[in-house]
């Protein structure tokens, strides 16, 4: 049974249609990325998850059991983290967390949810309005946590964290999943799901434009990692020779004084390991990624064009656990 299921789904508000036609599958266990750039409808769909808004046409069935009719089934079950949550003032973040646990008939550990979200004990007994942006999203994060739900639906979790949170808020994905979650969550910003993500739809303009596991999409759209290596120019044949034993490697061709790979960015060291092997010295080397720019513009370029890559599935399965990359992503880009 899947976790999620879209069928046909289109939301409309007057003259807006935030939705066309999604159809949608999340495979029970999966941590699954929502990814697409502001107004692409990602938030209307995960409001028609939580029955906050009605589609027009189609339906949505979580966990099994329809979206309409059985929201409150649904909600005890589900760890969520809305955009613009609502936080209240005037209340600790003791009391919204054992408030959680009333509405889902769990009895959390306040002070084991504040160290997993890395907000300090002593915040717990402080009142909600005099948080930080960051401090009183990992609140809200922790929230989502309470009672060991089976799914997680985060919206741009890591709006308003710095790095190190957001690096926290990867992990809690990977130890949720591990306890046998399912994780939903959108974001605009690819290396944030990058690694952690088992697979990623692309929502552009209220339509699903791709499905798939990120090194598929770079992949389809021929938009993956580029190495490019700087060795002494009289061993750039023999580098790119090298380069090119490894089965990763999709090309390697001497571009002016540097080699340049084409590659999963999974099989990077080993191909500066075989050019090592090969006795050529590695003087320097940078890897350039495709960008979500990159990979968007691949992809409306690809359904204009009606190749094959705007079409879901397949593609290899890489699951790269590119923390660093991802850091560098947020880099000025978070929210
Ligand atoms: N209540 C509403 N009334 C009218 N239009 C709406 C409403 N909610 C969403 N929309 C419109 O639907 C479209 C999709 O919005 P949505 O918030 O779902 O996008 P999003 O992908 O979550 O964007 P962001 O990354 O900016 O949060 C936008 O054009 C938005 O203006």
């Amino acid at each position: 049974m899947p976790a999620i299921e879209l069928d046909g789904v289109t939301k409309r508000f007057d003259d807006v249609t935030a939705l066309r036609g999604v159809d949608m599958t999340v495979e029970d266990g999966d941590v699954f990325g929502f990814l697409g750039p502001n107004g692409a409808g990602k938030t209307t769909t995960i409001d028609i998850l939580l029955d906050f808004v009605r589609p027009t046409a189609g339906s949505a069935e979580v966990l099994g059991l329809d979206a309409r009719e059985e929201s409150e089934t649904i909600r005890e079950r589900l760890g969520v983290l809305p955009e613009g949550y609502d936080l209240y003032d005037r209340l600790t973040g003791r009391h919204h967390l054992e408030f959680v646990g009333e509405a889902k008939r769990a009895d959390p550990d306040p002070e084991a949810i504040a160290d997993r979200v890395g907000l300090d004990r002593e915040d717990l007994d402080r009142k909600v309005g005099g948080y930080s942006r960051g401090m009183a999203q990992r609140l809200a994060l922790g929230m989502a946590l309470v009672g060991e739900p089976d799914l997680l639906i985060l919206d741009e979790p890591s709006s308003g964290l710095d790095p190190n949170g957001a690096r926290l808020m990867r992990q809690i994905v990977r130890e949720e999943n591990e306890r046998g979650a399912t994780v939903f969550f959108s974001s605009h910003i690819l290396g944030q799901v990058e690694s952690v993500c088992d697979r990623v739809a692309i929502l552009q303009d209220g339509e699903v434009i791709a499905v798939d596991t990120v090194g598929g999409l770079r992949g389809a759209t021929d938009t993956g990692t580029r190495l490019v290596v700087s060795v002494d120019p009289d061993d750039a044949d023999a580098a790119a020779e090298a380069a090119h034993e490894v089965p990763a490697v999709e090309g390697a061709t001497v571009e002016g004084d540097d080699l340049v790979v084409a590659v999963d960015s999974d099989a990077k060291m080993s191909v500066l390991t075989a050019i090592e092997d090969a006795g050529i010295a590695v003087d320097d080397f940078e890897t350039e990624e495709a960008s979500l720019e990159d990979l968007f513009a691949a992809y409306t370029d690809a359904e204009t064009d009606a190749t094959p890559a705007a079409t879901a599935g397949g593609g290899s399965d890489t699951d790269a656990d590119g923390d660093a990359k991802a850091d560098d992503a947020e880099g000025g880009a978070d929210r």
